[in-house]
């Protein structure tokens, strides 16, 4: 197996919402296409990645260091010991001369073209990635579903409490039991009002309640909001101070009994080492959201479960940030505790297959082989048109 080619582009994931932290006026994704050698019914075999949301396209780093770092590589070096790809040996290749620390867009590049080998390796073997990954990582046995919960409750001009309920609505009609909705972008008495309005529609049951302050909180703040919402017995409070504030974290967890979740910006092994070392983190409650896409790829992922493991936490504290498909797959092979879903936002890039059931907040899996982008039509034209 050889690479002949590798297509680079850009789509835009732009809209209206905005969290306490920033609006998605030019959000955009960097996407992917690596060309094999190997012919399947007349056809390339291709594998597709892009970069999740949250962080921009990252094409500069890609063209100027990642990808011509991998060209570069003798093709062997991308083989295991019978030959064939193994996309976790790319990874030195990329980072050859790059320094230790300061893990950000580089990350970001180095995910989408781990994502697209993944794809391609798990094509090239003829299974779906889930079952792929759980035959090399885990332990041969994925789980047939995996629990999802549906983001949004974002700030919209416009949108009232009204609006507000009628979205978390729409999540419930389309099969999920547990949403999520942003905070902190409003003052603590209108964010109240927000919340006590979803749980109205959640038939007053906290426990089905996530709230996400995008790391928009100091300390006095994140205790105050704790003080009032820890009554409400929500599924958990996420992200409320800096990422990389593990102090703030600490003390929250202190004070705060509800669960915590975090870690959708700290994209390094490294940095969810700390966060476990010194960010107070429980591992009886809480919940750790690294984004394999934003972060370095799986291959750093799989580090990062060997360190979780290590100092005692089961994968099933893990749900990942992001609500894409690559993430559905590892989540089945790995065991993780569910995935994020954006019903609503992030389009075409996020979200599932086209024909994929949401049902009692469980989805299944596609079997066809790869993530299954060519089972989600709208994006799969614009990734099939990278290289066509
Ligand atoms: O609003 C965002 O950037 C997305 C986010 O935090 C999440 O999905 O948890
Ligand atoms: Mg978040």
């Amino acid at each position: 197996m050889k690479i002949l080619s590798v297509h680079e582009g850009i789509v835009p994931i732009s809209s209206s919402i905005r969290n306490a932290w920033i609006d998605f006026s030019s959000m955009d994704c960097s996407i992917l296409a690596i060309v094999s050698d190997v012919v399947r019914d007349g056809k390339p075999v291709v594998g597709y990645g892009f970069n999740s949301n949250g962080r921009y396209s990252a094409g500069e780093i890609l063209r100027r260091r990642i990808l011509p770092r991998l060209l570069d590589a003798d093709p062997s070096a991308l083989l295991d010991e019978a030959g064939e790809l193994d996309p976790t040996r790319a990874w030195d290749l990329m980072m050859r001369n790059e320094k230790p620390g300061g893990h950000g867009e580089r990350s970001v590049a180095v995910g989408v073209v781990d994502m697209a080998l993944f794809d391609l390796a798990a094509k090239l073997a003829e299974q779906p990635l889930y079952r792929y990954l759980s035959d090399r990582y885990g332990d041969g046995q994925p789980d047939d579903s995996v629990f999802v919960y549906a983001a949004g409750g974002y700030y919209v001009p416009g949108k009232g409490l009204r609006e507000l309920q009628d979205e978390m609505r729409g999540f419930l009609d389309q099969g999920y039991r547990v949403v999520k909705m942003k905070i902190g972008g409003a003052d603590l008495s209108e964010d109240l009002e927000r919340i006590e309005a979803v749980l109205d529609v959640l038939d007053g049951d906290g426990s089905r309640l996530a709230v996400d302050v995008n790391g928009r909180f100091d300390l006095d703040t994140a205790l105050e909001y704790g003080r009032a919402i820890e009554p409400y017995g929500l599924f958990w409070y996420e992200e409320v101070g800096d990422p990389l504030d593990y102090r703030l974290n600490a003390t929250l967890a202190e004070h705060y009994r509800g669960p915590i979740a975090t870690g959708e910006n700290l994209f390094s092994l490294q940095d969810a080492r700390n966060l476990i070392r010194y960010g107070g983190m429980r591992a009886d409650r809480d919940y750790l959201q690294f984004d394999p896409a934003l972060g370095y790829g799986l291959t750093e992922y799989l580090r990062i479960q060997q360190m979780l493991a290590q100092h005692g936490w089961s994968s099933r504290r893990c749900i990942p940030h992001g609500g894409h498909q690559f993430s559905l797959h590892i989540a089945a092979a790995l065991k993780l505790g569910g995935n994020e879903s954006y019903p609503g936002e992030f389009q075409p890039t996020g979200g599932f297959a086209d024909d994929a059931v949401v049902r009692d907040s469980r989805v299944g899996l596609t079997e066809m082989p790869g993530i299954g982008f060519e089972g989600k039509r709208a994006f799969f034209d614009v990734l099939r048109r990278l290289h066509e």
